[in-house]
């Protein structure tokens, strides 16, 4: 750990709780009896320590610090069969690492579907004091972005790993700041709707958040999202926005009337409130991506020079067709570095192609990689990777590429059936590794989606996109003169999608789809680097399975 950083002390009790996020009532997971979860505050070098204690009574739990890299902390990655055993009702498990890097992260369950169920929160890290941003601005929002069901996430969870499937279908509700309006619409006088105009008095827990503002500032906003399916597109009517941060690194400023935001993803914008001071404008947030069956999740921009309530003169921004994916690629690919980002090495000492389909397994719809399935064990692999327990998972690693005759445009009818394991991809420390992603098309019907891969332990720099199935030559295209570092790439449909990273922080790491329930259906991967260099790894991450009980031979 960093000499000289603060200690900061946080304790978290998980539990299942009564709310009512949409203006219904759910069940919903909390901490310390808030939904969202507390806002994490830290400054770069700070230690954070969060004591976690699973206050649910029949299950297990983990938090997972998105986009936190764990140098030397990998039993920290909150990942339960991964970094560590998950949490048993009634114990504490203790989080100690280094914030290292400033910017907007959150935090978020990465046990079961727990994310779904609304655990998550989110994690800031400002520059030490003293320190200036390489921009400007007088005040700050942050905006935690989620989706939400009507069903729990037990009952999707079931679903979507039964014979004959059930898909989860599209949320009920679109939460700012776990805020939304399932039964009444804020712009209900303004839109074309069947929804009644919201009455809010205040204090209701689905009330919007309000952001108040001063004529003639700048502010930054934050947003993240943790949603479990949805990708989204965020709005403020006659306000542009200028994006200076993606996954806690900064970008080469870009003007923009309206954002992608991929789950997984966070992005600092500045807003200048140089609009009419004498009127409210429309924070929104529509679906994109999938054809969109939720209503905007809607909150208001507030010129302090008149009431909140004063109800906006024109109706809430209309979001882009939600398969016009040009559009979404353009401002995709408008997201570059920030001059003098660290570049990648020019060359990779190895190349790792993932193909991405969905698949029957013994007539279970699964997602696969290089036709394999994960389904994680029940010894976390750091505990097992570094003590050698052979048993504890599949040896043989996963294939590094697909068969080049594999028709990406076409539901895979030659090969529907995947197989479902948990082997590793395991990198010699320090090695410079490129991920090419490859999209396909879906099990049934002519169709492609977007899947937002997140690595874990690492920033990633993005190479580049691409139509198609990826062939020799693309390399020559690579961005290597101004690559964005980041933490979540998506691939577009029937596209791949390249990264390049130094696989430097001894370690297990998933790499996976961002969406619940995709990652719940196995499209995920494992990457393994300098096992044997990791420190002592606390007992507590290795109380369960094999390690389990090595841990009590040792006492026997
Ligand atoms: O994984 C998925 O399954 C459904 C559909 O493909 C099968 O019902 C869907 O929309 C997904 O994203």
């Amino acid at each position: 750990l960093s000499v000289g950083g603060r200690v900061r002390h946080y304790k978290f009790d998980v539990e299942y709780m009564i709310k009512t996020p949409d203006c219904l009532e759910h069940v919903v997971m909390g901490i310390n009896g808030q939904f969202p979860g507390p806002t994490i505050r830290a400054q770069v070098g700070d230690i954070l320590h969060i004591a976690l204690t699973n206050k649910l009574s029949t299950e297990g739990t983990v938090i997972h610090w998105h986009g936190i890299r764990q140098f030397r902390t990998p039993w920290a990655d909150g990942t339960a069969s991964i970094s560590q055993c998950a949490i048993n009702p009634g114990e504490t498990y203790h989080y100690r690492f280094t914030v290292d890097k400033p910017g907007t992260y959150f935090y978020h369950g990465h046990y079961g579907m727990q994310r779904a169920a609304g655990l998550y929160g989110s994690l800031i890290v400002d520059l030490p004091k003293g320190q200036n941003e390489p921009f400007h601005y007088d005040d700050e929002f942050n905006l935690l972005l989620s989706d939400l069901w009507h069903t729990s996430s037990h009952e999707q969870e079931v679903g979507l790993s039964s014979k004959p499937f059930r898909w989860i279908g599209e949320p009920q509700s679109l939460l700012i700041n776990g805020r939304g309006q399932f039964n009444c619409s804020l712009a209900a006088k303004l839109v074309n709707t069947t929804l009644p105009q919201c009455n809010f008095r205040g204090g209701e827990q689905c009330a919007p958040q309000i952001l108040h503002v001063e004529p003639n500032k700048t502010y930054r906003i934050r947003i993240a999202s943790t949603t479990s399916l949805a990708s989204l597109n965020l709005a403020i009517s006659n306000h542009k926005l200028v994006v200076v941060e993606a996954d806690g690194n900064y970008v080469q400023p870009f003007a923009v009337d309206d954002i992608d935001i991929y789950s997984g993803e966070t992005y600092s914008v500045l807003l200048r409130t140089d609009q009419n001071p004498n009127n409210n404008y429309w924070v929104s947030i529509g679906v994109r991506g999938r054809l969109p069956k939720t209503p905007q999740g809607l909150t208001i921009l507030n010129y302090k020079t008149i009431s909140a309530s004063v109800f906006p003169t024109s109706p809430p921004p209309i979001t882009p067709l939600w398969n016009d994916f040009e559009r979404s690629k353009s401002f995709t690919k408008k997201v570059i570095a920030k001059v003098g980002t660290p570049q990648p090495p020019k060359f990779s000492d190895r190349k790792v192609f993932l193909l991405n389909t969905q698949n029957l397994v013994d007539g279970f719809i699964k997602w696969a990689i290089n036709n394999m399935s994960l389904a994680l064990p029940p010894t976390p692999y750091l505990g097992s990777i570094k003590f050698k327990l052979n048993n504890a998972f599949d040896q043989k690693p996963p294939p590094e590429k697909f068969p080049q005759d594999y028709d990406i445009f076409n539901p895979p009818t030659k090969n529907p059936n995947a197989n479902i394991g948990n082997g590793v991809y395991t990198f010699h420390l320090d090695e410079v590794v490129d991920v090419i992603l490859q999209n396909a098309n879906q099990l049934n019907g002519i169709g492609s989606e977007i899947h937002p891969w997140h690595l874990h332990g690492h920033d990633f720099w993005v190479l580049g996109y691409g139509e198609g199935k990826f062939k020799d030559g693309d390399e020559n295209k690579f961005n290597l003169t101004h690559a964005p570092l980041r933490n979540t790439a998506v691939i577009f449909p029937y596209g791949w999608t390249a990264l390049r990273f130094k696989a430097d922080n001894p370690g297990v790491w998933a790499f996976h789809c961002h969406i619940e329930p995709h990652l719940h259906m196995g499209m995920g991967v494992i990457f393994a680097e300098g096992v044997h260099k990791v420190g002592k790894i606390p007992n507590e991450a290795l109380t369960c399975g094999l390690t389990g009980k090595l841990l009590v031979n040792k006492r026997h």
